[in-house]
């Protein structure tokens, strides 16, 4: 059987990752989405294993030392990892498995899965970046200007991955993703 492959989406709080993925799964159901280990606290409406596995951060910790982990990252305050034997063998069973992380997590993947395919996503400006973040409604003005400062980073290493797309046209950006995910 043909071997899968890992495809890792990366960008800026606020570009469009989540709402490019959800287009992605609809559109194709046989892709695979990892669910990522946290820290953070369940938001009203997340499901255990579902958006997240909730743990505490010595159980996080235990995960990291027993090399249970792909990648992980802190950010804002909380760890983030991507639990390493699902996408094994998602991979194995010839699947495409979709990773969706933040930036520096997704950098470190080529060292722990050189195979994968990289995706930085980009925001058309950081005014419109802004304009994302505030109109999506759901952080504080302090977690929103966190995140702009984060964001100027972190498009500082978007060169550093596979291949960059902009996120303007939506239906544009993801007709170029899908052309990255199912060529050869
Ligand atoms: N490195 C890494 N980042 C992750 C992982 N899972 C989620 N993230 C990223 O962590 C950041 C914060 O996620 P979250 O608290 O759910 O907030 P939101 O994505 O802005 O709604 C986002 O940039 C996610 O893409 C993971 O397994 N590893
Ligand atoms: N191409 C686009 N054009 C305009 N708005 C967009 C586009 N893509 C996403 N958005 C909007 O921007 C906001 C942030 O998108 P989201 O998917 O939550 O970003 P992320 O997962 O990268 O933090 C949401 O309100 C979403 O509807």
């Amino acid at each position: 059987m043909a071997s899968g492959k890992l495809i890792v989406l990366t960008g800026p709080s606020g570009v469009g990752k989540g709402t490019l993925v959800r287009s992605l799964l609809v559109r194709h159901p046989e892709l695979y989405l990892s669910v990522s280990a946290t820290t953070r606290s369940p938001r009203e409406g997340e499901i255990e294993g579902k958006d997240y596995y909730f743990l505490n951060k010595s159980a996080f910790e235990t995960m990291i030392e027993q090399n249970q982990l792909l990648e992980w990252a802190e950010y804002a305050g909380n760890y983030y990892g991507t639990p390493r034997t699902k996408v094994e063998e998602k991979i194995d069973q010839g699947l495409i498995v979709l990773l969706e992380i933040e930036v520096v997590g997704a950098n470190s993947i080529k060292d722990s899965f050189p195979d994968a395919l990289r995706i930085f996503i980009l925001p058309p400006s950081l005014e419109e970046l802004e304009h994302r973040l505030r109109s999506r409604k759901t952080d504080t003005e302090e977690a929103i200007l966190r995140r702009l400062e984060r964001a100027k980073e972190e498009l500082k290493v978007s060169e550093e991955f596979d291949q960059r797309l902009v996120n303007d046209d939506l239906e544009i950006a993801l007709q170029e993703l899908e052309g990255a995910i199912f060529s050869d």
